[in-house]
């Protein structure tokens, strides 16, 4: 089963994926880019082949060998890695989580497919349960991005009930500018101590305001910004009593 010990919180890079310029990973850099992550930024959750990491772009293969890497280089140095393992395919995106329990991943991320989409709630948790059956012991979390994918099933409307039909599920990545429906997830699922990412960096202060745990990101990793977000997050953690 998933380990209910590391909650995912505070600041998660969402990495870019290094190319050389023939249009090879560049995997020689992923060792310099989790020390520069760790000793110049103080950041140690990765979030890999996800949006930033144009992971969709990316070949299974390729995207296994990335995710290899980070958790291979991220070892001893990073607190998680997640791998995002969404696919079109229900098949490719099992073949993907199973890969990341394999080797090691701290957790898994999915987002909706988005070519032939999930019609309501309960398909999406069906693909979700689907996808996390493949890897029991490995958190899983749900990438909310309707911008991208058009499925636009309300974050807060899926988090109802959805522990029940997938054990492993522990959260959300929400990159959605609709502040209510976060608004909602704080404040009907705080209780389940669900980790609640926010992944759009320009509300992301909002968002911690209104309770976010986390954000996902790639703009905040930037020089003082990062310094600046994980002092919010540090004065916003709940002190022990
Ligand atoms: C759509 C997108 O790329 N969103 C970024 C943001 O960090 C985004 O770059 C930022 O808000 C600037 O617009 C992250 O949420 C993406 C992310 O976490 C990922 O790579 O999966």
């Amino acid at each position: 089963m998933a380990s209910p010990k590391k909650k995912l919180q505070g600041l998660v890079a969402a990495t870019i994926t290094p190319m050389t310029e023939h249009g090879e990973i560049n995997f020689s850099v992923i060792g310099q880019y989790v020390d520069y992550l760790v000793e110049k930024q103080g950041v140690k959750n990765v979030f890999v082949n996800g949006t930033t990491g144009e992971g969709l772009s990316l070949s299974i293969s390729e995207r296994r060998q990335v995710a290899e890497e980070w958790v291979t280089k991220g070892r001893n140095k990073l607190d998680q890695v997640v791998i995002h393992v969404g696919a079109l395919s229900l098949k490719e995106s099992q073949e993907l989580a199973k890969h990341a329990a394999e080797i090691g991943a701290d957790g898994i991320a999915v987002i909706a497919p988005f070519f032939l989409k999930p019609r309501n709630k309960d398909d999406l948790t069906e693909f979700l349960k689907e996808v996390a059956a493949t890897a029991p012991g490995l958190p899983l979390y749900y990438y909310h991005i309707p911008s991208l994918t058009g499925v636009k099933i309300r974050a807060e409307e899926l988090l109802d009930g959805i522990q029940e039909k997938v054990p492993t599920f522990r959260g959300l990545k929400f990159s959605d500018t609709d502040l209510l429906d976060f608004g909602q997830c704080v404040d009907q699922h705080r209780q389940r101590h669900f980790a609640l990412l926010f992944g759009v960096d320009e509300q992301l202060l909002s968002a911690l305001v209104m309770g976010a745990t986390g954000a996902v990101g790639s703009s905040v990793f930037r020089d003082s910004s990062t310094l600046w977000s994980n002092w919010v997050l540090e004065c916003r953690r709940p002190k022990p009593s």
